[in-house]
Parts: structure tokens; sequence; C-alpha cells
């Protein structure tokens, strides 16, 4: 090294590297025999400076980040807080720490956007979310009405990919909401992670005409859940509904759940259907289901609405078969398990749900629902007690269907089992 670099300032003479000041014109390569060179790397005092102001504002550009980000989470959570308040009102849940805790200890997919089991257990049922917001549902429960739609939306919760909207939105069914477009529909949905599916229902969509291409616009390869339920006791259930309606004010609670855990009760805007006049006069199903002259009354509603054919060629003129699936409300009720794993598979959920999430409540005559934390059965207002039906009509009625139930089963290319008579 050439000794016309004439050292300005020392500022480190003892440690291992030495920091000299040396004038720009001082410095040139080496020429010839290298051997006894040292290496010498040269910052120009103006490249110090730049480097220097790159790395603060680089800093202070992730403080700020770090900020934001925190900020805007907080604002987040309070959102839902304010929400889950509101819902509660309502006595709905939209999300629960434990689905959290367990989305974040069960799905590698998920785990990148979820926030950590301490960041949950740091609040005392308030809850901060990292990255959640509210999506159109990618499934929805489309109906039938009385065969089983809460139970269904309440076993799916279970899965913690799952996340439900609070009571029945009735967007495509309702000009009045439809109008409002799909940001408000959005908002009516609950905050969710990525990678979980946000799933809605009304069951009054199935009977809806404009309802199957509405949906289609919305998303032409949402999911749908069609819950059906063997036609007459659907009709003995509507009929159930309908004369209990009569007999209760509007101020009649409604169905959803009855929870240790927490209380996801939800108004299903069904039951606050004003009963016909008919209905309010208190007559019997045998006399509200037959003509004078014996005859099916195919125009009383809840004969009408378990016409099943009726509605779904409308849905398989707009959506593709596979599209739907088909559950079996009469045995979902008899044994969950089994029709909630078809579920899982027709949305590619990880199989989750099982025996371990249900038991039989003797007093109730239903399943009810279990997770880690409490039990919950569906309220009274969901298996009410049916009145006794006369056996012949009951037989007449099932003859009635049993032409229409065929039809059904080549639609949707399922044997349903229905009897006969
Ligand atoms: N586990 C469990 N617990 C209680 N009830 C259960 C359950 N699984 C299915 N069901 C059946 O759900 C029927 C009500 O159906 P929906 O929820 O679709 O009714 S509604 O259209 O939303 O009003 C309801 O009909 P009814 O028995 O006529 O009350 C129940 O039979």
């Amino acid at each position: 090294m050439p000794n016309k670099a004439r050292p300005r300032r020392e500022w480190s003479s003892k440690s291992l590297i030495k920091v000299l000041w040396i004038p720009h014109s001082a410095m040139r390569p080496a020429e010839g025999d290298t051997s006894d060179c040292i290496l010498v790397v040269g910052v120009s005092r103006p490249k110090l400076v730049a480097a220097f102001l790159s790395i603060v504002l680089v800093s202070l550009f992730l403080t700020f980040h770090i900020l934001y980000d925190s900020a805007v989470y907080s604002i987040d959570a309070a959102a839902v807080s304010i929400i889950d308040i509101e819902d509660d009102s309502k006595n709905n849940i939209e999300i629960d720490s434990t689905r959290l805790r367990d989305m974040s200890s069960s799905s590698s997919s998920l785990s990148s956007s979820l926030l950590s089991v301490n960041e949950l257990n740091g609040f005392n049922g308030k809850l901060h979310f990292s990255r959640t917001n509210r999506h159109l549902p990618q499934a929805i429960i489309i109906g039938v009405r009385k065969c089983g739609t809460r139970a269904l939306l309440e076993m799916l919760f279970l899965h913690p990919q799952i996340q439900k909207a609070a009571g029945e939105v009735h967007f495509f069914d309702r000009d009045e909401n439809y109008e409002k477009g799909l940001e408000w529909y959005r908002k009516k949905m609950p905050y969710s992670l990525n990678g979980q599916i946000t799933i809605e229902k009304s069951p009054s969509y199935f009977v809806t005409p404009e309802v199957p291409e509405r949906i289609h616009a919305m998303n032409a390869s949402v999911k749908l859940l069609l819950i059906v339920r063997e036609p007459v006791t659907r009709a003995i259930s509507d009929y159930t509904q309908l004369r209990t309606r009569a007999v209760t004010p509007s101020t009649a609670s409604s169905s959803g759940m009855s929870t240790t855990m927490a209380t996801v009760t939800t108004i299903e805007d069904e039951n606050l259907q004003r009963p016909s006049q008919q209905q309010q006069s208190g007559r019997t199903f045998e006399e509200l289901v037959l003509h004078s002259d014996g005859t099916v009354n195919e125009s009383y509603r809840p004969i009408t609405i378990s016409l099943y054919h009726n509605y779904m060629y409308r849905w398989l003129e707009v959506f593709s078969r596979d599209q739907i699936l088909v559950v079996n409300g009469d045995q979902l009720i008899e044994d969950p398990v089994p029709q909630l794993k078809r579920i899982e598979t027709f949305l590619h959920l990880e199989p989750r749900i099982g025996r371990h999430n249900f038991y039989f409540n003797h007093t109730k005559g239903f399943y009810c629902l279990r997770n880690d934390t409490a039990d919950k059965c569906l309220r009274e207002s969901k298996g009410r007690r049916h009145p006794r039906v006369s056996p012949l009509v009951v037989a007449k009625l099932r003859k009635f269907f049993n032409e229409h139930n065929q039809r059904f089963y080549e639609l949707v290319g399922e044997d349903l089992g229905w009897p006969e008579e």
C-alpha cells in the first residue's frame, strides 16, 4: 500500500477494524507485487451520509408501518366488538375466540393470516383480529324451510373453517334488500379469516323465482346446500309453525340455540311471517290440506313448498348439478355426522366434525352440539311437538307426493327413499 495515504484521524486504533480518513486523491490501486498490500475499502463521506440516511429512513418507514398496522387492527377489533355487542342484542355471535384458536392450531393454509394464541389470550373476551374481513358467502344454504336449515348452519359452524352470517339475510329474495347492492350484502357477513368459508342461510331462496339468477350473477361458482325433508313431515312442521305463530303475538321469541357457551339465538324471519287468515282461524291440518271433496289442496302453502321439483328445475337451469349438494334433513336429525362429512367433502374442508361434536338430548329428542368449551341445543322453536295427524290423511298425502317426489329424484339424480304411502 503506498504510504501517500496520510491518516487524518484514527477512531479505533486498538480494534481489529481501523477507521481512517484518507484523502480521495491518495487512493490509487496497487501495481505490481501486491503480496504486502492490505485491503482498503473506501467509502466517500457523501456515500456514507447517504447510507446512514437510507438506514434511518427505512427504520422510520418500518416503525410507521408497524404502528399503522396495529392501529388498523385495533380499529377492526373495536368494530368487531361493537358488531358482536349489537348482534348480541339480537342474540347472535359472529366469531368466537375458541374458533380462532382452533383454526390457528389446525390449518396450515390459514396460519399466515392468523393471530397468535397469545394475542387471543391477551384479551378478556375482547377479540383482536389480524387480517379479518367480511367476504361474500362462498356457500349458501338455499332452503328448504322447516327442513333443518338452522340446525345445518349451526352444525357446520362447529368447523373452524366456517363462519356464518347472523340470522337470515334475505338479500336475493327481497327486492328491497337486493336493490341495496352487493356491498350491503357483504356487510351483513361475519368477519372471516383468509381460508375460512362464509355461509348464510335464507330458506326462502329456494322458492323465490329470481334467486338462482341473482346468486349466479354474484358468483357463478358458489356452492349451494339444499336440505330437504320428507315432504309430508315438512308440511306438518310448516303448519305447526304457522299455528304457533297464529296463537303467539308478534313478540314471540324465535329459533336458534340455547347454550351454555354463548347465546346464539337468531330471529328466523320466517317465524315472523304473518299467518294467513286460513291459519289464524285455528283450523286443523287435515282441514287445511284437503278440499271438501277430499282432494289435496295444492295451493295451501305448506303443501306447495313441499313440491320440491317445481322449484328445483329453476336452479338446475342456472347452476350445474355438482354445485348443489342435496342434504337429507331426516338423516340430519337421526344421525348428523354422515351428512356433515358429505358437506365437508363438498366444500373441500378438512374433516373436523365428528361424533365428539354431538350428544343426544333425550328431553329434547334431538342431537345437541358440543365443542371444546360448551354444549348447546337448538331452541324450543326447533323440534316442536307436531300435532297428531290422521294416518289416513298422512297416507293420502304420501300417495299424492309420490309422483312429485319421483320428479324431484330424477332432477337431482338421487332417490331419497321417502315413503310412498
Ligand atoms: N338437532 C336439531 N335440533 C332441533 N331441531 C332440529 C335438529 N336437526 C334438525 N332439526 C329440525 O329443524 C327443523 C326446523 O327447520 P328450519 O331451521 O329449516 O326452520 S326455518 O325454516 O328456519 O324456520 C325442526 O323442525 P320441527 O321438528 O318441525 O320443529 C327440526 O325437526
